[in-house]
């Protein structure tokens, strides 16, 4: 549905080139949420910005539903954008309209005969749960309600994308989650395509299906998000992915369970969708005479599935866990043997 053709933007400054987005090429699929991470200087903002061409491209294409934006002449463009919503960081509401005329205001700039009009804001009032508040001024909300508007008023227009630059970093936790409901309902309701900007990886984990990571105006890495999650290949990734796994914070604990003996190994399994809801431990138990001590675990939820890591000591005969972690990984589930820990 959007395709990304070797999209760069290179700004020139007194001082120095940037390039803050560098020969970028992504396909996204209709009705998917895909998420961008990356730290601060990464790109992100550049590169959302051109998708709608808030800035222009220095190089490449984005393609929407097979109509090139790059090559649209100002009026035409105009059009196009109705077709692109976005939401901000700051939500950017006209702060001396209401809650109401806020949502109303693109359907008076696409000449949206008023009673339409009316049907249409009731409705995304209802959508996105502000009702009882359209009289409100922005100043009168919470940051989660600004947000709420934000959705609404990019949403009037119907559009096929839904352009998230940051959409929750000004909100607190409990705030953010109500947001990221909000949307993951909206794309299940409308089938709406969502990429979303973001430098927080719980963001990536609780809504995106697909993942780009960007490191220096790059992708470095992109593809389902349970597989970064699970296998992360750049060292950029495999930081954001650290930050969300209180584990890797906790490895120093495991290494006493570590000795040179071989009846006692330390692994580390790690389970993918289905598998984290399996009673392997026991069905290893009962199988293998085996004692299993279970040091550290967790499993965590992601759009497409949970995954888990678990850390277990295995202690028999030499043999016998040989036999036992060859088991498991025929039973699907990936077994890392832990002789040191860095
Ligand atoms: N208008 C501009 N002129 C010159 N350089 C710019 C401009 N906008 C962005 N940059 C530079 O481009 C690079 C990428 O910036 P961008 O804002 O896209 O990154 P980001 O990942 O969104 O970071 P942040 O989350 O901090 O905004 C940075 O080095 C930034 O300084």
């Amino acid at each position: 549905m959007i395709s990304i053709k070797g999209l760069s933007k290179l700004y020139k400054t007194k001082h120095q080139d940037v390039k803050a987005v560098d020969n970028v090429s992504l396909d996204i699929k209709k009705g998917e949420i895909y998420g961008v991470i990356g730290y601060s200087g990464a790109g992100k903002s550049t590169f959302i910005r051109l998708i709608n061409r808030l800035e222009e491209p220095s190089n490449g294409e984005v393609l929407i539903n097979d109509t090139n934006i790059t090559g649209l002449s100002v009026g035409k463009l105009r059009k196009e954008r109705q077709k692109i919503g976005m939401i901000f960081q700051h939500f950017n509401l006209l702060w001396s309209r209401t809650v109401y005329d806020n949502i109303a205001f693109p359907l008076e700039i696409a000449g949206v005969p008023s009673r339409e009009r009316r049907d249409t804001v009731l409705e995304l009032i209802e959508l996105v749960g502000l009702k009882g508040r359209e009289q409100a001024y922005p100043s009168q909300l919470s940051g989660g309600q600004k947000q709420r508007v934000g959705i609404a008023r990019a949403l009037a227009n119907d559009p096929d994308v839904l352009l998230c630059d940051e959409a929750t970093s000004a909100l607190d936790p409990e705030t953010t989650d109500d947001i990221l409901d909000l949307l993951v309902s909206i794309n299940e309701k409308l089938n709406l395509t969502i990429i979303m900007i973001t430098h927080e990886m719980h963001v990536i984990q609780k809504i995106c299906h697909r993942v780009a990571v960007m490191d220096q105006g790059k992708v470095v890495e992109h593809g389902d998000v349970l597989d970064v999650f699970v296998k992360p290949q750049s060292k950029t990734a495999k930081r954001f992915v650290q930050q969300l796994s209180p584990l890797e914070h906790k490895q120093d604990t495991l290494h006493r369970f570590i000795t040179k003996d071989e009846n006692s190994e330390v692994v580390k399994l790690h389970f993918i969708g289905n598998d984290a809801k399996r009673a392997l431990i026991t069905d290893v138990i009962k199988r293998f005479d085996i004692e299993v001590n279970i040091l550290q675990g967790s499993i965590s939820p992601t759009q497409e599935g949970a995954y888990g890591t678990l850390y277990v000591e295995l202690k028999g005969a030499a043999n016998t866990i040989q036999e036992t972690t060859q088991y498991i990984r025929t039973s699907g589930v990936e077994v890392e043997v832990i002789r040191d820990v860095t």
